[in-house]
């Protein structure tokens, strides 16, 4: 049976609520949601395709992603870059031939069939024309208005057992249908409210998975060395096992004395033992799926190899572990060919480049090359080879599923910037060993450890764990999502925020303002009307920060939203003073200039959070003003913009100088540590506001800056 049709979301706006459909999709199809059925009556062609333009990438190829109805913005979003797989089309939708004409062959086209007379319509269709029937409904709805009536689940196996296609049952599905559902034919169930308006979807999808696989979770046995530092070996595979929703075991085949920095000592207990330990789980309990990593010499070898004879479960995956990240050896070179004639009991193997050209017994000159050695060790070893890109020199980290008869599967990837890749290769073949034992097929497996891996690798360093190449964060996804909440750090807040309005901080270093600024070649009068406009927010900005200072918690904090309220509006009169001069010509009317809307709508958000909102979200909002101009006047400073900006015959020198003042950075410093400090402190709420109101406050000093 096809697990791609086993589980649909079909979203529905309203019972997304304020979480939204895009967030909803993201919890869903983290908690196994096989397919995304976008369907939005209500918003024009337009607004669908951006939705399925966002979709695309929040699902980023872990289900399939249909619409709807709309044949047309399916192709318009596919225009756009988005992988939408399909569309969901009603018996008075577009024809599904015609929109098998428009898709192509490859289109995944559901048709909703409720009775015998549209199931005998099918056979009257060319083969391939639809892919599934979704039948319902089972129970009565609110989701759908003017629904037939509700069928049961015999009602469905009935037209199931009819239908030319699979048949996927829909409409007011219970979570205690969906057993029933499987037994009486269906090839997958769809749910509308019970995931929309859960509130956990993510939870929630995967119960309703569960209850479809018969699965609480698959028993999954990781043969492999012991790391303490606990980032690699079993230590890793337990966690990543866990972490995919499996049941982990652990028979250990060596102890390693390691961390972060490396191996110092590894002790191989009498491999007797190891047969003793494995022994004992096969004896007792039924094992779905086993990894196997580091496994230390020939002797070890033999062992697993002769208990696999006798007790080889469904899903093998060899990680065929040689060398560690650091540079020592795991594995007894003599033990090589062993380990190659181990390779003959793998479903999968998944070697790093190095660990390949072994296997391959040559070297491997390049990328290409390595695809055609993993071609001849499949082909050899009976088993899919996953070539890892770990490795590689550049900017991507590409993994590739090679199959016994050479097809090729490219799994593409960006190389996230971390150095906290100790046990990424451990995790990864626990996490696939995993997966497939719930019954997924192997590209789909791929895809969905990797996906897990990833998050894993963009949170590592925030584990902080380690000096040297630390571990991956593998309930990373879990925390987020709201399992469990780590309290971030005032530093982590600071790199969050400030990496938040990273694209941002790029357009305001494009603006021809900035530009000119730098270069020394922006029109006189656009700065003047600038430093106008500047005098005037510097005026009301000294107020804000002035609400700041009577409103600190401590003296400390007082007399430095103080002195910053007085810097600022010695700034203002500075501004008066020093360009009010015969010698510039500058007349007072210049700085009797109302605020433009720029201005005004800048001053708002800051009076709004100063006179109605909270401490924390007041010091927030008046950040990105010190932030953003002191990052600017360093980079300027430093000749990033390609200028001699701060050169004395710049004529704005001594304006700019200014904002490179240290002083000016050491209150740039304070502010963002009382504020970052307060995020810290703060409720999650609290933070939330905080974040929006210093992200708003950056978005308007964009706007300030963009004067043409
Ligand atoms: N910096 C990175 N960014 C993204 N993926 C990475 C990175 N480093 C490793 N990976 C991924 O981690 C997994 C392990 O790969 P690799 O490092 O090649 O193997 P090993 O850990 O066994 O030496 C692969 O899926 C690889 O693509
Ligand atoms: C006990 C043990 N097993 C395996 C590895 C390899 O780790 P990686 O996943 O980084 O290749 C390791 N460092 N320690
Ligand atoms: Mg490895």
């Amino acid at each position: 049976m096809n697990p791609e049709l086993w589980i649909h979301l079909v979203t529905d706006p309203e019972l997304c609520g304020e979480r939204g459909v895009v967030e909803t999709v993201r919890q869903a199809v983290a908690g196994g949601v096989t397919v995304v059925q976008l369907r939005d009556k209500h918003a024009d062609d337009a607004a669908v395709v951006d939705q399925l333009v966002q979709l695309s990438q929040v699902i980023d190829g872990r289900a399939l992603l249909v619409v709807d109805d709309r044949v047309d913005a399916a192709i318009a979003a596919r225009r756009r870059g988005a992988a939408v797989d399909g569309v969901h089309l009603g018996q008075s939708d577009m024809p599904v031939a015609e929109a098998r004409r428009r898709l192509g062959p490859d289109a995944v086209i559901g048709l909703t069939a409720n009775t015998p007379a549209h199931l005998a319509a099918l056979r009257e269709l060319p083969e391939g024309t639809v892919d599934y029937v979704g039948v319902g409904v089972i129970r009565p709805t609110s989701t759908k208005v003017d629904h037939p009536p509700a069928l049961g689940v015999d009602g469905f196996g009935a037209l199931a057992a009819d239908s030319p296609v699979p048949a996927v049952a829909i409409g007011g599905i219970r979570i205690d249908d969906v057993a029933p559902l499987r037994k009486a034919g269906a090839a997958g169930i769809a749910v509308v409210s019970a995931i929309c308006a859960a509130e956990d979807a993510r939870s929630t999808a995967q119960e309703f998975r569960r209850h479809w696989t018969g699965r609480v979770a698959p028993r999954v046995l990781s043969i492999a060395g012991s790391d303490p530092s606990g980032g690699a070996g079993i230590q890793a595979d337990l966690k990543a096992i866990a972490a995919n929703g499996g049941y982990g075991m652990a028979a250990i085949t060596a102890l390693t004395a390691q961390n972060t920095r490396g191996v110092r000592e590894v002790y191989v207990p009498p491999a007797p033992f190891l047969l003793a330990q494995l022994d004992a789980i096969s004896d007792d309990i039924h094992i779905d799926a086993v990894k196997i990593g580091m496994l230390a010499d020939a002797e070890v070898i033999d062992v697993v190899d002769s208990w696999l004879a006798a007790h080889r479960p469904t899903t093998v995956v060899i990680d065929p572990v040689m060398v560690a990240t650091s540079g020592d050896r795991l594995l007894d070179p003599r033990a090589e060919s062993a380990l190659r004639s181990l390779a003959l009991r793998a479903d999968l193997l998944t070697p790093n480049l190095d660990e390949l050209a072994v296997l391959a017994g040559r070297a491997l000159e390049g990328w290409d090359d390595a695809l055609r050695a993993a071609q001849a060790v499949a082909a050899e070893s009976h088993a899919l080879v996953l070539v890892k890109g770990g490795h590689l020199a550049g900017p991507d980290a590409p993994d590739a599923l090679v199959d016994r008869d050479g097809g090729i599967t490219v799994f593409p990837g960006a190389r996230i910037a971390t150095t906290s890749t100790h046990g990424t290769g451990c995790s990864l073949s626990a996490a696939l060993a995993t997966v497939r034992a719930t019954g997924v097929e192997w590209p789909e497996t791929v895809g969905a450890a990797r996906a897990w891996l990833r998050e894993s690798l963009h949170a590592a360093d925030s584990l902080d764990v380690g000096r040297g190449s630390g571990p991956i964060s593998h309930f990373a996804g879990l925390w987020r999502r709201g399992g469990l909440q780590i309290r971030p750090t005032a530093d982590t807040i600071r790199e969050e925020w400030w990496d938040g309005i990273a694209d941002i901080r790029r357009e305001i270093d494009r603006l021809p303002f900035i530009r000119g600024l730098a270069e020394g070649t922006l029109a006189r009068g656009l700065f003047l009307t600038y430093l106008a406009q500047d005098a005037l927010y510097l005026r009301e900005y000294a107020r804000v920060l002035a609400e700041a200072a009577r409103r600190a918690p401590t003296p400390v904090e007082q007399a430095f939203w103080a002195d910053a309220a007085q810097g600022a509006i010695a700034g203002e009169l500075e501004l008066h003073a020093s360009w009010l001069t015969p010698e510039t010509g500058i007349s007072a009317a210049t700085f009797a200039a109302s605020p433009s809307a720029v201005t005004t709508a800048y001053l708002d958000h800051l009076r709004a959070v100063a006179f109605s909102g909270d401490y924390p979200t007041l010091i927030a909002a008046v950040l990105p003003c010190f932030w953003l101009y002191t990052d600017l006047g360093a980079r300027l400073h430093a000749g990033e913009f390609g200028a001699q900006a701060l050169d004395a015959a710049h004529p704005f020198a001594s304006w700019l100088a200014t904002y490179a003042d240290p002083a000016f950075a050491e209150a740039t410093e304070r502010a963002i540590r009382y504020v970052t400090e307060a995020a810290a402190g703060a409720n999650d709420g609290t933070r939330e506001r905080m974040r929006r109101a210093f992200e708003a406050a950056s978005v308007h000093e964009r706007a300030f800056f963009d004067l043409r």
